[in-house]
């Protein structure tokens, strides 16, 4: 050993170990830490962290245990801007404000803001989606996945989950193929050669890493190219023993500090972090779209709330839908404070009630006339604006204002039920902007918009009636809705749905309609394709997955399946019967049925379908 790191470590372990009085067993130990590890020593005993120390035995014993314990708290301390001293620090005064009972929106007057509210298949509309197509050459995507869906119950990640059961697409894949489509189609409204990539990065956790890169890996990335994939892992962070914000060892592992996610709010510093966006911004990024794991409806409703973006000069801009008094769906809430101060922000579903009260509104969160809470439904869908972004986060460094949530133990607020921890939210990030920034939302119906997967079957049951479900049978359900609807729109005849109970949930069975996004992106592709004189019964099933497919006077009642390569234009017209596909039930807690199945209720009996694959270009006509 060198005779400075001897003199160094002599130093710290036996002449000036003072420091270290509150912790005499760690003190004990200091001769077999680093000095970086000792430095962390240092700063934990200064933020009252010696309980951390209280049990280690003599040096000798448990050595590895202890390093690796330094190798946690180092972790973490990298993890978090501004490192563990910010952390202790935000999490004493937020855990006296929440024992003070303090409202976060003191001084604050919620009230309706006003945004966009696009109506499906106008001009309006039909202008701004033209307008999100080119601009999608020049957006990045962020999917926000480090969730583990505990509500849902769901063994695996949602990611992986199939969307809907008749072509089995799993929901990264729909993302995927969504986002080439509109590569594609942004490239081909560009004059000259356009050879724009747009970036996907998905933030992961501990919990969904290695299943979202496995996902990816094993199915070739979906067509996108691997370096236009890129991952980022969130760390989890400290849980809080106390008011004192003590940090919570592990209940298995005494030389472990105890961590618990910290919500989705994390992308922002991570992303920073990372320096993705100013690679983005000299690539020619100019918007960020974050979205998050399961709702199948998204990319229907992308291409028009980023033209709104454009047009309009948003930095920030929200995609909601009407919301169901109580849904679990933050508010858009213009928030006016008694000192003059504006914003327009999400407030969380479990605030606004109580917000609602403190102010006046001594009913709460509940309908108005119109059947909907006056707030707009916030569903984390938000665009923003490269250039502000970088610079707003030059400045916070990615922190987003946090909250904790402690269940105490009565009402005396003085110890917990459990440990807590600081968590944020990815759509409090307009909270720090200056006034002079563009925030606005874009409004659109929920059966184009949003249909998530989030709640178990029992959950969904208990959903007070009218209010969405938002479990895999809804959430699948939601689709055929939605393409039975923009067909009926471009002059399909499609049959009225019929009502039947799965798990426990009534909900309307549409025809199951499907197509990739390739063949249509957006409400004028739809018309583009649909000619005249087209039927689909209700029994019907049908299935495009190629771009120059052709409705043409088709009257189809049973399943039809097309596969076309892009060289291939085919048209499916005159009258396609058969026995069809036919969803048949089967109960949740049946186990001889896979999970993915079971939580959505149903199964698909292929009974008989009409399957067409065109691997060749040239001009196909199908139907008699
Ligand atoms: O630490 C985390 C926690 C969550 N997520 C991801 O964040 C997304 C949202 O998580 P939840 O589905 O658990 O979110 P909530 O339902 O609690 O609520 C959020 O989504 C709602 C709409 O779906 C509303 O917009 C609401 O205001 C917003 O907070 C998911 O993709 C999830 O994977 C992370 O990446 N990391």
């Amino acid at each position: 050993m060198e005779s400075s790191t001897v003199e160094k470590l002599s130093d710290l372990s036996i002449g000036s170990d003072d420091w270290a009085a509150s912790a005499p067993n760690l003190r004990k130990n200091l001769q077999i830490l680093s000095p970086e590890q000792i430095e962390l020593a240092k700063m934990l005993l200064c933020e009252g962290q010696s309980h951390l120390f209280s049990h280690w035995p003599e040096p000798g014993v448990d050595d590895r245990s202890k390093l690796s314990f330094f190798e946690q708290v180092s972790r973490l301390n990298a993890s978090y801007p501004g490192g563990l001293v910010s952390y202790i620090k935000n999490a004493r005064s937020l855990l006296a404000d929440s024992k003070a009972g303090k409202n976060p929106f003191d001084g604050f007057t919620p009230s309706v803001p006003s945004g966009e509210v696009l109506t499906f298949g106008d001009d309006n509309f039909m202008m701004l989606e033209e307008e999100g197509i080119r601009e999608a050459q020049n957006a990045a995507f962020v999917l926000v996945a480090g969730g583990l869906g505990e509500r849902l119950g769901y063994k695996g990640i949602k990611l992986a989950l199939p969307s809907e059961i008749t072509t089995g697409t799993c929901f990264l894949q729909h993302y995927v193929e969504s986002i080439l489509a509109l590569q594609e189609a942004s490239c081909k409204l560009s004059p000259g050669k356009c050879d724009a990539q747009i970036p996907l990065v998905i933030m992961t956790s501990d919990d969904t890493h290695a299943p979202t890169l496995q996902l990816l890996e094993s199915h070739s990335y979906f067509g996108m190219k691997t370096d236009q994939v890129k991952l980022l892992k969130q760390e989890k962070v400290a849980c809080l023993a106390d008011n004192d914000a003590r940090l919570a060892l592990d209940p298995n592992d005494k030389y472990k500090i105890q961590t618990k996610p910290h919500g989705h709010g994390d992308v922002h510093a991570l992303l920073h972090s990372s320096g993705v966006l100013n690679q983005w911004k000299n690539s020619g990024v100019k918007w960020v779209l974050f979205f998050q794991d399961t709702n199948g409806l998204l990319f229907k409703a992308i291409p028009a709330s980023l033209g709104v973006s454009s047009i309009k000069g948003y930095h920030v801009n929200s995609l909601s839908v009407p919301r169901k008094a109580k849904e679990a769906i933050g508010g858009i809430t213009k928030l006016t404070h008694a000192d003059g101060r504006t914003m327009v922000i999400n407030v969380e579903y479990n605030q606004l009630d109580p917000l609602l009260r403190a102010t006046g509104h001594a009913d709460g969160d509940v309908n108005c006339e119109t059947g909907y809470s006056p707030f707009p439904g916030n569903i984390n869908q938000l665009i923003l604006e490269l250039g502000q972004y970088i610079e707003e986060l030059n400045k916070t460094k990615g922190a987003i204002a946090e909250f904790v949530n402690p269940k105490y133990k009565d009402s005396t607020k003085t110890s917990f039920k459990s440990s807590t921890r600081l968590e944020c939210m990815m759509q409090d990030y307009p909270k720090t902007l200056p006034s002079s920034a563009r925030v606005g939302f874009t409004v659109m119906d929920a059966w184009l918009a949003y249909a998530p997967v989030k709640n178990n079957p029992e959950d969904a049951a208990k959903v007070p009636k009218g209010n969405p479900y938002h479990s895999a049978t809804s959430g699948e359900m939601a689709i055929y809705r939605a393409n039975s609807l923009i067909l009926r729109k471009a002059g399909v005849q499609i049959a009225d749905p019929v009502v039947d109970v799965f798990n426990g949930q009534e909900v309307e069975v549409w025809p199951r309609i499907m197509w990739k996004p390739k063949w249509a992106l957006i409400f004028s592709d739809v018309r583009k394709k649909v000619l005249t004189g087209c039927s689909v019964s209700q029994r019907s099933t049908m299935v495009i997955s190629g771009q120059n497919v052709f409705l043409d006077g088709l009257s189809l009642d049973g399943t039809i399946v097309i596969n076309a390569i892009s060289g291939a234009e085919v048209k499916l017209t005159g009258s396609v019967q058969n026995k069809g596909w036919i969803l048949k039930h089967i109960d949740y807690k049946d186990s001889s049925f896979p999970e993915e199945m079971r939580i959505r209720g149903f199964i698909i009996d292929k009974v008989e379908q009409l399957v067409m694959n065109y691997t060749e270009p040239g001009k196909f006509c199908i139907g008699s």
